[in-house]
C-alpha cells in the first residue's frame, strides 16, 4: 500500500490546500513504463494497432502518458460516463455522456483508467463495451483502492494501491480543480468544508 509518510508537498499553483503527496511526479513516471512495457508486451504479436480507451476527465492524463511510453502503436478513444450517487461514491447506476467514436468490434481494447474505488463504474462499463464484440478487452488502472472495492474486476495492470483516502492531481479533480497538479496527493479538510 503507498502512503505518503515520506514526502512532503512541493510548492505548486494551489498554495497551501494540499496536505500530503502520495505519489511524486518521478513515481508515476516510473511505474507508468513499467505498465507500458507489460501492456505492451501482451500485444506485441497483434496485427492491428491497440485501441486504448480513455474514461474522461480523470484519466486524461494517465493515458496520453501512457500512450507515449507504449512500444506498439495505438488509437486513442475517449468515453464519458455519470455515475449516479452523492458526491463521494457512485452508485454503479451509469449513463453514457459521450460514446467510443469507432466500432470496437473484433479490435483489442484496453480501458485506461484513472483510479479504481468501489469498482461499480468499471464493472458497468466493462458489461457495456463487451456487448459490443471486442478480441479482447482489459483494464490498465493507474490507482485501486483496495478497502473501497465492492466489486472483484480482473484488472490486467494496476499502478499504485492507495489508502481509502480521496485522492486529487495528476487528472483527479475535487470540484473541477487539482487535475494539473503533476503528483497525486490528499487535501486539506478544510478544502472540502
Ligand atoms: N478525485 C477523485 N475521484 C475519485 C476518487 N475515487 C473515485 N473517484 C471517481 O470515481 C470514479 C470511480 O468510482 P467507482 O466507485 O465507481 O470505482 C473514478 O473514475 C473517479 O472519477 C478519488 O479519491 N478522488
Ligand atoms: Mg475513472
Amino acid at each position: 500500500m503507498h502512503s505518503a509518510k515520506n514526502f512532503e508537498v512541493p510548492v505548486n499553483r494551489y498554495g497551501d490546500d494540499l496536505e500530503s503527496v502520495l505519489i511524486t511526479e518521478d513515481e508515476l513516471r516510473t511505474r507508468i513504463q513499467e505498465l507500458a512495457d507489460a501492456t505492451s508486451k501482451r500485444f506485441h504479436d497483434e496485427e492491428d494497432d491497440l485501441i486504448l480507451v480513455c474514461v474522461l476527465k480523470g484519466a486524461a492524463f494517465f493515458i496520453t502518458d501512457f500512450a507515449r511510453a507504449m512500444s506498439v502503436p495505438t488509437q486513442l478513444e475517449f468515453m464519458a460516463v455519470s455515475s449516479y450517487g452523492n458526491s463521494t461514491s457512485s452508485s454503479g447506476v451509469v449513463r453514457i455522456l459521450k460514446d467510443l467514436d469507432r466500432d470496437i468490434k473484433d479490435r483489442n481494447v484496453v480501458i485506461v483508467e484513472d483510479i479504481i474505488d468501489s469498482g461499480l463504474t468499471l464493472s458497468w462499463l466493462l458489461k457495456n463495451l463487451q456487448n459490443r464484440g471486442p478480441r479482447s478487452l482489459s483494464v490498465v488502472t493507474l490507482l485501486r483502492k483496495p478497502e473501497a472495492v465492492k466489486v472483484q474486476i480482473d484488472l490486467a495492470e494496476i499502478g499504485f494501491d492507495i489508502p481509502n483516502e480521496f485522492v486529487v492531481g495528476y487528472g483527479l479533480d475535487f470540484a473541477e480543480r487539482y487535475r494539473d497538479l503533476p503528483f497525486v496527493g490528499t487535501l486539506h479538510p478544510r478544502v472540502y468544508e
